[in-house]
C-alpha cells in the first residue's frame, strides 16, 4: 500500500477521547491537508500519573470514537512497548516505517506544546516532525505563558504557510485556531464520578462503552 505523503499523529491519554480530541483532529486535517490522522494512545503517559484505567479500555474508547471517519485511524505503537511512552521513540519508529519522505506532523494543543521543554530529548523532536500546534481554550494565552526556550525555538522553526508542511518531511511549527472547544477528560472524569450527565461531550458509542463497562465509577 502507498504510503500517505502527510499524516498527522495526535497522540493522548485518551482517558476518556472526547469530541475536543476529535473536532482538533478533524479541523488540523482540513487546514493542513493531511491525508491520515493516527490516534496514539500512550501506554505509560510519561508526564503523569499511570491512568486508573487500562489501555485497553483506552484503546477501545479510541477505536469507537474514530470509526467511521476515513482519515482517522488507531496507532497502538506505544502499547507494544514497556517503559514511558516517549514521543521521540515513536517518531523514531514511524520514521522507520514510513520512510524520510513522509511529512509527520506531531499534533498538539497548546497546553501540551508550552510543556514541551519537559519532554524527553524535546530537541530532537522536529528532527522527526513538524509540530502543529491547536490553540486550545484556557487561561494560558500561549504567547504570553512561552518560556524563553520555546519562544526562541518558535523565533527560529515557525512558519505560517502549510505548504512547506509538505514540502519538508519535519522541522516546522505551526500553530492553528480551531473552534474552541472546553472539553476536558478530567472534567468529564470528575462529572461521572459525581454521577453526572457527559452526553453531548463524547461520541455517544463512547459514553456507551464507558456506561457497559462501569468505567470512572468506583471501582473503574
Ligand atoms: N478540547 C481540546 N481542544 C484542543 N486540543 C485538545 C483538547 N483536549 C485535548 N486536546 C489535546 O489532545 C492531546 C491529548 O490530550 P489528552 O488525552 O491528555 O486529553 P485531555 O482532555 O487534555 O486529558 P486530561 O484532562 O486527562 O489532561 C493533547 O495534545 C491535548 O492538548
Ligand atoms: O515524550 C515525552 O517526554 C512526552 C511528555 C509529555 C507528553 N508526551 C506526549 O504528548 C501526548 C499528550 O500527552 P498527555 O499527557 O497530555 O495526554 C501523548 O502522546 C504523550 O505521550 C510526551
Amino acid at each position: 500500500m502507498k504510503s500517505p505523503a502527510v499524516i498527522g499523529i495526535l497522540g493522548g491519554t485518551f482517558n476518556p477521547l472526547h469530541l475536543g480530541h476529535l473536532r482538533m483532529a478533524e479541523e488540523l486535517a482540513d487546514a493542513i491537508g493531511l491525508e491520515q490522522v493516527r490516534f496514539m494512545p500512550a501506554a505509560h503517559p510519561p508526564h503523569r500519573a499511570e491512568p486508573e484505567v487500562s489501555s485497553a479500555h483506552r484503546v477501545a474508547m479510541v477505536q469507537l470514537g474514530i470509526a467511521g471517519n476515513p482519515r482517522f485511524v488507531l496507532d497502538t505503537r506505544e502499547l507494544e512497548r514497556s517503559g514511558h511512552s516517549y514521543t521521540i521513540d515513536s517518531l523514531i519508529s514511524l520514521r522507520a516505517e514510513l520512510g524520510e519522505q513522509v511529512s509527520l506532523c506531531w499534533l498538539l494543543g497548546s497546553d501540551a506544546f508550552l510543556g514541551l521543554s519537559s519532554w524527553h530529548r524535546w530537541q530532537e523532536l522536529l528532527e522527526y516532525c513538524h509540530l502543529i500546534v491547536a490553540y486550545r481554550p484556557g487561561p494560558a494565552e500561549i504567547h504570553a505563558d512561552l518560556s524563553p526556550e520555546l519562544r526562541s525555538l518558535l523565533g527560529k522553526r515557525q512558519t505560517h504557510d502549510t505548504a512547506r508542511l509538505h514540502q519538508k518531511p519535519a522541522g516546522h511549527i505551526y500553530l492553528q485556531d480551531i473552534t474552541a472547544l472546553d472539553i476536558s477528560a478530567t472534567h468529564i472524569r470528575a462529572t461521572l464520578e459525581q454521577g453526572l450527565s457527559v452526553r453531548y461531550l463524547l461520541p455517544d458509542n463512547v459514553l456507551a462503552y464507558i456506561n457497559q463497562h462501569k468505567l470512572y465509577r468506583d471501582n473503574g
